[in-house]
């Protein structure tokens, strides 16, 4: 469904968040990704819908072809629906204003302007319905619980009718239990409408728990790809104390340069 092919991403001229990679994400495929902070699992993400440039390479999603023109960008954001850690929410507004502003993107900056007509709030209505929010819609914002409001965000990116679903972890700042609430529902919805996802997550036992696929990124490498039933205690090891060519295993939040090709990482199959 979207394909990244020898994509890197390098912000500085000493700092590669992202070694070329190349992967393919199925249509309907609820994928996990996983690593230490600064691992770049952030970055992968953000290029997905180029919100990060890509120093390298390309994105290609089979309905639009290559993601290289400001049409093509502008086609597959708006069937990009993606979910932030803080929600970025507008608090003081209701549940279902905030659903609404998923269906910005199909009209003119002059036409959102006025109120959306009823088949626009009808679509924000159902969408709330899914997350099962309706009773909440005509409340403010910033009354709602914190898993509430994630599930006000995953509303919104559901009312752009998305075909790719981009959630940059949606849990990181909820109890374990409304965790799990979000991620169930993020993941029976997804596989409902067949929407392909990546999540990035810092929880192994989620990744086990609601992953179809895991990628295991360590210092901006794909070091693991597989089922979550493969994530051994040694793969888990290689995932998170991968130390970097040369230097003795620390915890590290710096992406580092890219090591000579000779000392490659095993990327470990399914
Ligand atoms: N906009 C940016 N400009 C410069 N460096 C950046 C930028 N965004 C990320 N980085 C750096 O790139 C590396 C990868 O960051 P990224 O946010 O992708 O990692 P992550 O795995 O998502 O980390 P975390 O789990 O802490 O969110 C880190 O060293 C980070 O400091």
């Amino acid at each position: 469904m979207i394909q990244l092919t020898d994509l890197s991403v390098r912000y500085r001229d000493d700092l590669v968040a992202l070694q070329p990679t190349s992967l393919n994400f199925g249509r309907g495929e609820f994928t996990v990704l996983l690593g230490a902070s600064g691992a770049g699992k952030s970055t992968l993400l953000r290029s997905l819908n180029l919100l990060t440039r890509p120093t390298t390479g390309r994105v290609t999603a089979d309905d639009i072809g290559a993601i290289d023109g400001r049409a093509a960008l502008q086609a597959h954001r708006r069937r990009t629906g993606m979910i932030f850690q803080q929600h970025q929410l507008i608090g003081r507004h209701t549940a279902l204003a905030n659903v609404l502003l998923g269906r910005i993107g199909y009209h003119s900056v002059w036409r959102s302007l006025f109120p959306l007509p009823t088949a626009e709030q009808r679509i924000a209505l159902e969408c709330l319905d899914r997350v099962g929010l309706l009773q909440r819609a005509l409340d403010r914002v910033d009354k709602l619980s914190g898993g509430q409001q994630q599930r006000v965000g995953i509303a919104r990116a559901l009312a752009q009718q998305p075909r790719l679903m981009l959630a940059d972890e949606p849990v990181a700042s909820l109890d374990p239990a409304s965790s799990r609430r979000v991620l169930a529902q993020l993941k029976r919805i997804c596989r409902e409408d067949g929407i392909t996802t990546v999540v990035s997550l810092h929880q192994v036992e989620l990744a086990i728990e609601y992953a179809d696929r895991v990628v295991g990124l360590a210092h901006g490498r794909v070091v693991f790809d597989g089922s979550p039933d493969a994530l051994s205690a040694g793969v888990q090891e290689m995932i998170y104390n991968q130390a970097p060519a040369g230097v003795a295993p620390q915890a590290s939040t710096t992406a580092l340069p890219i090591p000579p090709r000779s000392l490659d990482l095993a990327i470990i199959e399914d």
